[in-house]
């Protein structure tokens, strides 16, 4: 099992260590780890945020444990050099269409969601995000006007084959969970959604023991805040679900917790942290890298199988958080490595 890691920028490097460390900690026969260079990191480098070497490790690797690109004093650098591109890339590249980003709370972690306790203690949500199109992959520019002024620009679309294939995978989702599946989209002002609502439902007819329903993305984040246990599977576009992910990590208590895989036709997988490189903790050993070590156990039921291996993780941070073992975005004092030492200890 060759798995490449490429940890980045900011905190990066810093939580993709403590993943690492679980991974070997469990003793997986014919584990085979190759590093690579991505973002800021492999821009100050090689010149590019996204190496054709690195590229060659991504497509040679059977799964791919990324940490997080993204660097401030890299933002002045024309589009194709900027960091995001590395993530971006490897997206398109590796033909990664579907996100999945679970998120649910932690027995103990009710209260310090951003919600009330009870609110928060219902939610156990899937958002499957399409990760391959949208606004994200279209033409864009920056125009100067004739009169004066400048025009940024950024064309959104999606075509029915690319929302049949997520579609498809936001159905099978909700049938091995509970059964629900909620499509968001802007159809009320947006020629994108429209054809985004009409091939869901379209896809639907497949999937009759599936519930499916379809709320605007402004509704949703709304709803997501007043009453998220009531979604089951969401599945939505590349922007939207790039936003109401964020905001579901703060309803279950922390950016810091929520993993993701993104899977391409197959096994391969690319599994990282939904947060960035947090430049503003960076370097000072505060990230919690829950949500890399979250990623890794992913990685492990998503890309080879391992249910019990992946199990056994999840239930070791399952374990760290119900004894009070949290980093500073949980308002506790650990840091990155004492939470690594705690989820170890509990493996
Ligand atoms: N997939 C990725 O690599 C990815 C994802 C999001 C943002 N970014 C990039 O990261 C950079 C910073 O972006 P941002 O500040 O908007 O988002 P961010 O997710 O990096 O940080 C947002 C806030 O959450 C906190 N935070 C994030 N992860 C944390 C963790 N593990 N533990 C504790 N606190 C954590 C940060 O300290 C910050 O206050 C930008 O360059 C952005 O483009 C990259
Ligand atoms: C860094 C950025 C390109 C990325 C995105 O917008 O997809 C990030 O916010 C994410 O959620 O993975
Ligand atoms: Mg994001």
């Amino acid at each position: 099992m060759k798995i490449a890691v490429f940890a980045g920028d900011g905190i990066g490097p810093e939580v993709t260590q403590e993943a690492v460390r679980v991974l070997k900690a469990l003793g997986l026969p014919g584990l085979e780890l190759v590093e690579g260079d991505v973002g800021g990191a492999a821009w100050r480098k090689h010149g590019h945020p996204l190496p054709e070497a690195t590229l060659e490790i991504a497509r040679a690797a059977d799964a791919i444990l990324f940490g997080a690109v993204g660097d401030f004093e890299c933002d002045g650098l024309e589009r194709h050099l900027r960091p995001e591109q590395a993530i971006l890339g490897l997206r398109k590249e590796l033909g990664l269409f579907a996100n999945l980003r679970p998120a649910r709370v932690f027995a103990g972690l009710e209260s310090h969601s951003a919600l009330r306790p009870e609110v928060a203690g219902a939610i156990d949500l899937l958002i499957v995000r399409e990760l391959n199109g949208d606004v994200y992959f279209g033409e864009k520019g920056i125009d100067d006007l004739p009169g004066g002024g400048r025009r940024g620009w950024d064309m959104m679309s999606y075509t029915d084959a690319e929302v049949r294939r997520i579609a498809h995978v936001g159905f099978k989702a909700a049938q091995g969970r509970n059964g629900k599946l909620c499509s968001v989209d802007k159809a009320n002002v947006l020629e994108t959604s429209q054809v985004w609502r009409d091939t869901v439902i379209e896809v639907a007819a497949e999937y009759p023991d599936v519930e499916l329903s379809h709320m605007y993305v402004d509704n949703a984040a709304m709803q997501l805040v007043k009453n998220p246990g009531a979604f089951d599977v969401i599945v939505t576009g590349n922007l939207f679900g790039d936003i109401l992910s964020d905001q579901a990590s703060m309803c279950v208590g922390s950016i810091g917790l929520l993993a993701s895989a993104s899977m391409a036709v197959g096994t391969k997988g690319l599994y990282e942290p939904i947060h960035g490189s947090a430049p503003d903790i960076a370097g000072k050993g505060l990230a919690n890298p829950m949500a890399t070590i979250l990623s890794a156990a992913m990685l492990l039921r998503h890309s080879f199988g391992l249910e019990a291996e992946a199990a056994r993780i999840e239930a070791a941070v399952a374990k760290a958080l119900a004894d009070g073992i949290f980093g500073g975005d949980l308002g506790g004092s650990y840091g990155t490595a004492a939470i690594g030492d705690a989820v170890l200890e509990r493996l």
